[in-house]
């Protein structure tokens, strides 16, 4: 692992590295947040997972989480949204395919499954990386994101409920199967048989019989993608038929931006953080 940068931020450290992904066959890099309580022994994870056309940089640039996550002692980790480079296979100006835009999925098929497998990456490789090499308690971790980040987070969580302790989004984008900004992507990622798109949908996983205790979400009202890209009210229905304990804000006013996210920062913050210290 290589470290960027290191900058020091109310009391804790704000870092941004990069290491050799076995799992994407690229040089990938990522962000921690480490609190001031990380000097003095091991402190619960927070996964944030970022949105289409972001980087690792985007929330830790706007998503102002620093000063909270220093005083509940919360690791802070963003990943990047994709592999990168010149061996990685893109379409440059495809904001919703390749590139930042790896929509958290194991890709299956040619050239994409060499590199886009970003679901292993932030499920397995990374998570052994960032328990290596900074002071987490890693039987202690939580997830959250925003928009494709969301989509992230609701899936890995469902997947694997035993292993985030909560799990929370900003306008996630709930059924990419049928969304419009979505499908093409997720057919040439994992092929046109739509019924392997199922493990990457969380209203699906969820009527696949996919459980997790309670789910937080924020949505703005105003938010130029809710209509075709986000539909929370899919998730809502799913998870109310599923007895998934789901609170739903639907936050007046709010656009997608990190405007809206970041007002809500501190929110999340504290639902995972209150749950991380069960
Ligand atoms: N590039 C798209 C917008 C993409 C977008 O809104 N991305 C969200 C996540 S889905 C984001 O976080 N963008 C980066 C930023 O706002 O810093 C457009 O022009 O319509």
């Amino acid at each position: 692992m290589k470290v960027l940068s290191t900058s020091k931020s109310h009391g804790g450290v704000q870092g941004v590295y990069s290491h050799a992904s076995d799992v994407c066959a690229c040089d990938m890099t990522f962000a921690v947040f480490a609190p001031p309580q990380a000097a003095e022994g091991h402190v619960p994870v927070l996964w944030y997972l970022s949105g289409l056309t972001c980087t690792h940089a985007n929330v830790m640039d706007k998503g102002e989480y620093r000063r909270l996550a220093a005083e509940l002692g919360l690791v802070v980790v963003c990943p990047d949204t994709s592999p990168r480079g010149a061996d990685v296979p893109d379409e440059k100006d495809n904001w919703q395919f390749g590139c930042g835009a790896g929509f958290y999925l194991d890709a299956t098929q040619a050239p994409y499954a060499k590199n886009y497998r970003m679901y292993s990456y932030i499920a397995e490789e990374l998570p052994a990386l960032v328990a290596a090499n900074f002071p987490v308690d890693i039987s202690r971790q939580a997830i959250f994101g925003h928009s494709m980040g969301g989509h992230g987070a609701l899936t890995i969580a469902l997947k694997n409920p035993e292993r985030y302790r909560s799990c929370s989004a900003f306008a996630p984008i709930v059924q990419p199967t049928t969304a419009g900004w979505s499908r093409p992507a997720f057919e040439k990622y994992l092929g046109s048989d739509e019924r392997s798109w199922r493990a990457y949908d969380a209203t699906l996983l969820i009527e696949d019989g996919h459980r997790y205790g309670e789910l937080l979400v924020d949505q703005g009202t105003v938010d130029g993608f809710l209509q075709d890209g986000l539909r929370p009210w899919l998730l809502e229905d799913a998870c109310s038929k599923a007895g998934i304990a789901l609170t739903l804000r639907m936050q007046e006013g709010y656009d997608h931006s990190y405007n809206f996210m970041s007002t809500f920062m501190d929110d999340h913050l504290k639902w995972h953080a209150a749950r991380l210290a069960r």
